[in-house]
């Protein structure tokens, strides 16, 4: 297993896309993720395209549904031989169990981690879906949720990193996107770090989209991810 950080989100709108970018990375030098938009356009068939080539695929279908359909959602995600796969922590500890159970009777089980609160999301969207109340404190009840079904880690922001590593402890995963260079578009994304900051605050893998999917040249912007990690320089963003 390759020992990178980086996971690198292919949200494209075609399997021969998502193939075409996968064709110039080195499956030791980053890890891919499979999503909402490439996963409903082109089918389980590109992440068994990807698995064969070589690749560690996190499946990002954020399963959020009663416990018998996330845990059988679950179980047909890891016959694709997928490396990690996530479910929402807001469908409750009963549905995360579920799940976890389910995938602990395989004979060769995937990573499961749940997403805590979306990268896209601040304090001010929390109180205009009628949740009112720190982005922060949201994210750590959700993490906590998820350690007590007993899961593999979380998804969260590297802003979290810090303080979910002190509640979780060293073993569980954490997940960050909304991971920015500092040249980088936030887009849509509110909860942001540079990925040297991200790692130095505990993050275990970081998923970046398109600071290199829409790069000039995709291949020069994860290398020079790579090296702003081994640099282990810490630009304030
Ligand atoms: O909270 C979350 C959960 C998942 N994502 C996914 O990560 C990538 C990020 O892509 P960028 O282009 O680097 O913004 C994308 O596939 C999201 O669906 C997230 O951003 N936040």
């Amino acid at each position: 297993m390759t020992e990178t950080r980086i996971i690198v989100a292919l949200d494209y709108a075609s399997a021969d896309a998502a193939l075409t970018l996968a064709d110039r990375l080195d499956p030791h030098r980053c890890r891919v993720k499979v999503g909402k938009e490439l996963f409903t356009r082109a089918g389980p068939a590109v992440v068994e395209q990807l698995v064969k080539r070589g690749f560690d695929v996190f499946l990002d279908l954020k399963y959020h549904d009663i416990p018998n359909t996330v845990a059988a959602a679950c179980a047909a995600a890891a016959d694709l031989g997928v490396w990690m796969l996530n479910v929402h922590a807001s469908g409750g500890v009963a549905m995360m169990q579920a799940a976890r159970e389910r995938l602990a009777s395989l004979p060769r089980r995937p990573l499961l981690i749940a997403v805590t609160l979306l990268t896209s999301l601040d304090d001010d969207d929390l109180t205009a879906i009628g949740c009112p109340g720190h982005a922060r404190e949201r994210v750590a009840l959700l993490a906590e949720l998820s350690a007590e079904a007993d899961l593999d880690g979380v998804v969260c922001s590297a802003r979290e990193a810090s303080d979910l590593r002190a509640r979780l402890g060293p073993e569980r995963l954490l997940v960050t996107p909304g991971v920015r260079p500092a040249d980088s578009a936030n887009g849509d994304q509110k909860r942001i770090m540079t990925p040297s900051r991200a790692i130095a605050a505990g993050a275990d893998h970081l998923v970046i989209g398109r600071p290199i999917t829409a790069a000039a040249d995709p291949q020069a912007a994860l290398s020079a991810i790579e090296a702003e990690l081994a640099v282990g320089s810490a630009t304030p963003r």
